[in-house]
């Protein structure tokens, strides 16, 4: 049977209202809450912006000094949930044990099943706490060496590295490390949040939806774009190989990595911030030899799409956080982990707004249809034979 649909992956539908998040694709602008991306990432930190995005207002002072507190005191992983991990093959995904962590985690919470605004924003803190930890302690036990607890009085950003590597980073690296964690946070109805609204809609619980989306993120199309435009990079190995690798994808209708996006036709506005941020890493740690051939790929893939295919491309938010993040000595498979730890906060805001809406907005239970192109032999189907006739 043919279809007469056209499959758009629901470009341009609009399926609910949300004060989140406004991803305006036309005019390459993106605001968290009201507050236009670009403000955010050069004035304000990741809790406050995490704040922000659960609590729907930007904290004061001693908002914020509570709310890191709370961060702080919530970075710790239960014992069993190491115990977990390290059961696991030192050779699984990081995205598919932070998946599973967070699965494991709803164990761990007394106050499940009840559900409330204040329970659920204690959950959310709770999430953005322990995930860099799962990452952190991931990436020593499949090295086979012992995870690191948090240390008290350093920031996420800092945290992180240490918990990886028991050393602190240089202050302006953990600066641009939490720079690119709110350029992250957020973007409306991208198909990770779609997964965990989705979810949020039954009435499960905010493990369930974070784990689902984190199962959406892992995907190449989506936030596993980063780790495989650092892969794309290294393959291609010098500027001067970067032509005919694009002219040769383009060939093969393959895709470039990084370039694109669903909603953005005239540019990602969070890639103008990143830019900078791969070139001064690069400079800090005399390596801009990643920054200059992702450059190189914008500028070369810009022209080719053009000619061979008429139509403008731009990067997207994983294009230069892939340098950004190697020249951090970040390894590649943690990309999208990272992405995740950043995104948490998103998440969190939506399954919050889908399960506490006011009455005027309050979503439902999402349902969409689907046409049956499949075998269909009349009114009362096919004849079902008995097995052992079949
Ligand atoms: C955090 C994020 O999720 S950002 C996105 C991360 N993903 C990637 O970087 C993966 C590479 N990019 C892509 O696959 C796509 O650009 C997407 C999925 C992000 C967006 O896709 P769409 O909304 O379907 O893009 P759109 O339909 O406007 O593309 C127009 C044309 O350009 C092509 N195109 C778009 N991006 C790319 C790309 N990166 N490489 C090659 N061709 C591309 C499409 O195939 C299409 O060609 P066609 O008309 O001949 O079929
Ligand atoms: O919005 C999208 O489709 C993808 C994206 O850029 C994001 O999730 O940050």
């Amino acid at each position: 049977m043919d279809s007469a649909i056209k499959n758009i992956g629901l470009r341009g539908v609009v399926i609910a209202s949300t004060k989140i998040c406004d991803v305006d694709g036309a005019n390459s602008r993106l605001v968290y809450r009201g507050y236009l991306i670009q403000d955010l990432a050069m004035e304000a930190t990741f809790p406050e912006v995490a704040y922000l995005l659960i609590h729907d207002k930007m904290p004061d002072v001693h908002e914020l000094v509570d709310f890191t507190n709370q961060l702080e005191r919530n970075r710790y992983l239960p014992p069993n949930l190491i115990c977990a991990m390290q059961t696991r093959p030192v050779s699984t995904p990081p995205m598919d044990i932070l998946q599973a962590c967070v699965a494991l985690l709803a164990h761990h919470d007394d106050s499940l099943p009840e559900n409330s605004p204040s329970l659920a924003k204690n959950r959310a803190m709770g999430l953005i706490a322990k995930l860099p930890t799962v990452v952190a302690a991931w990436t020593r036990i499949r090295q086979k060496l012992e995870p690191i607890d948090p240390m008290p009085g350093l920031s996420m950003a800092e945290n992180f590295f240490y918990m990886i590597t028991g050393e602190q980073p240089k202050r302006r690296l953990a600066e641009l490390f939490d720079r690119a964690l709110v350029l992250h946070a957020e973007h409306a109805f991208n198909a990770s949040t779609f997964a965990a609204r989705e979810v949020a809609s039954t009435r499960a619980h905010m493990y369930a939806a974070v784990s689902a989306a984190i199962g959406s993120l892992s995907g190449e199309l989506h936030g596993g774009a980063n780790t495989r435009v650092m892969e794309m990079l290294k393959a291609i190995g010098s500027k001067e190989k970067i032509r005919p690798f694009v002219e040769d994808k383009l060939a093969k209708g393959e895709l470039v990595m990084g370039l694109g996006h669903a909603v953005y036709k005239n540019g990602d506005p969070r890639v103008e911030i990143l830019r900078p941020m791969s070139k001064e890493v690069g400079e800090m740690v005399g390596d801009t030899c990643w920054y200059e051939m992702t450059q190189e790929l914008e500028t070369v893939g810009k022209a080719l799409f053009k000619e061979k295919k008429g139509i403008d491309i731009f990067p997207n938010v994983d294009f230069y956080s892939a340098s950004l993040y190697h020249t951090m000595g970040l390894p590649h498979d943690l990309f999208t982990p990272i992405f995740a730890m950043s995104r948490v906060a998103g998440w969190c805001a939506h399954v919050i707004e889908e399960q506490f809406a006011d009455e005027a907005h309050k979503p439902v239970l999402y349902r969409p249809e689907s046409e049956y192109i499949g075998t269909y032999c009349g009114p009362e189907g096919c004849t079902l034979i008995p097995m052992d006739k079949r």
